[in-house]
């Protein structure tokens, strides 16, 4: 009698238990939908899994998903969280439906998104500027200071046994004391990167933009000139300009004519606002002394590229953004642009379309 009423009390905890892991997988699956294109800084991903909000599905590789595989997964989802790798264009969205709302890109830079067709299907955009300014700042100090004083050049020298008595003209390179220093396109980040070589002793700040934006370069006191005089005046040009059909390989031939034969010449931004076989001849022919950039077109840059055969340039991939609070810090903000979205709330940063 007491084993046949304790049973009973075990089969109906298990049917309940049952009934709730039913209830809860049918209520997971009205959550909406969305496909994260990889495996993202652990922080954003404990907001989208914490917050109840959302079922998401993860491309888990450290490498893009196959273009083919991301137009399966996307079908039918209600948001995506991207980066920069994926194009997300008309193809993308007509994969993905109507049920897309939301896209949420863990970049500053948009070029990768067809703004166009994201505003004619009404999708919000989120992505992530600010919080990668101090370390994009950062890196490009670190990359022009490693290019001007030719630093890749020497730690090979002392490696290779290149390194022989002190000489006096050896490994010279051009000190920012005293310099001019020019930024093409100023936002936050030239702001930011000429805050930081401020303790340099630069002599003076140019730059050059679509109009003045003095309320950026007061704080900075850095002059508003002409393209023209920006490659004639710099003695390093920091590009920080973003991706758009207007800049598409504005830092060509013709600037370069124009730069000092010892400025050097820095990017950050995009590799496709650089003509780079202009650049390989400014180099290879002396027309500029040097160059530091973090972007290219392609990416990566295949490593039987000219570019690479040249000392006087050097070349990271793309890692301006590469520390550890950065891009968690990305991820975490491209994550809650991603549910404010979805719940139809403004976004902390959100793109006018
Ligand atoms: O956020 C971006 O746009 C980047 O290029 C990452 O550094």
């Amino acid at each position: 009698m007491w084993s046949s009423r304790v049973a009973v009390r075990r089969l109906q905890k298990i049917a309940a238990a049952q009934l709730s892991v039913s209830t809860m997988q049918r209520a997971l699956s009205t959550l909406p939908r969305v496909y994260v294109t990889r495996s993202m800084p652990p922080d954003g991903l404990d907001i989208l899994r914490k917050s109840g909000q959302v079922q998401f599905e993860t491309w888990d590789s450290d490498d893009p998903v196959p273009r083919a595989e991301l137009l399966k997964k996307v079908k039918g989802v209600d948001a995506l969280f991207c980066v920069l790798t994926e194009k997300i264009d008309a193809e993308l969205l007509d994969a993905a439906g109507p049920n897309l709302r939301v896209v949420s890109t863990m970049s500053v830079g948009y070029d990768h998104l067809s703004l166009g067709e994201l505003k004619k299907r009404g999708i919000r955009v989120g992505y992530t500027p600010d919080v990668l300014t101090d370390a994009v700042a950062e890196l490009t100090v670190a990359l022009l200071l490693c290019t001007s004083r030719r630093l890749v050049e020497a730690t090979h020298e002392a490696k290779t046994g290149g390194w022989g008595t002190w000489r006096t003209l050896w490994l010279c390179g051009y000190e920012l004391a005293n310099s001019t220093v020019g930024i093409m396109g100023l936002g936050r980040i030239g702001v930011a990167i000429a805050d930081r070589l401020k303790a340099f002793k630069v002599k003076k700040f140019i730059y050059t933009d679509v109009a003045p934006r003095p309320e950026l370069a007061n704080q900075i006191q850095a002059e508003y000139v002409s393209m023209d005089e920006l490659a004639k005046q710099s003695d390093f040009l920091a590009v920080c300009c973003a991706l758009t059909p207007d800049t598409q390989n504005i830092c060509n031939k013709d600037l370069f004519s124009k730069m000092k034969k010892t400025s050097i010449f820095i990017n950050t931004s995009r590799g496709g606002v650089v003509n780079q076989e202009d650049l390989y001849e400014a180099l290879n022919a002396g027309e500029i002394a040097g160059a530091g950039l973090d972007v290219t077109v392609p990416e990566p840059l295949p490593t039987n590229h000219p570019l690479f055969t040249l000392k006087n340039c050097v070349i990271l991939p793309h890692i301006a953004s590469a520390s550890f609070t950065t891009r968690n810090a990305m991820s975490s903000l491209a994550a809650n642009n991603l549910l404010a979205g979805l719940r139809g709330e403004p976004m902390e940063k959100e793109l006018k379309l």
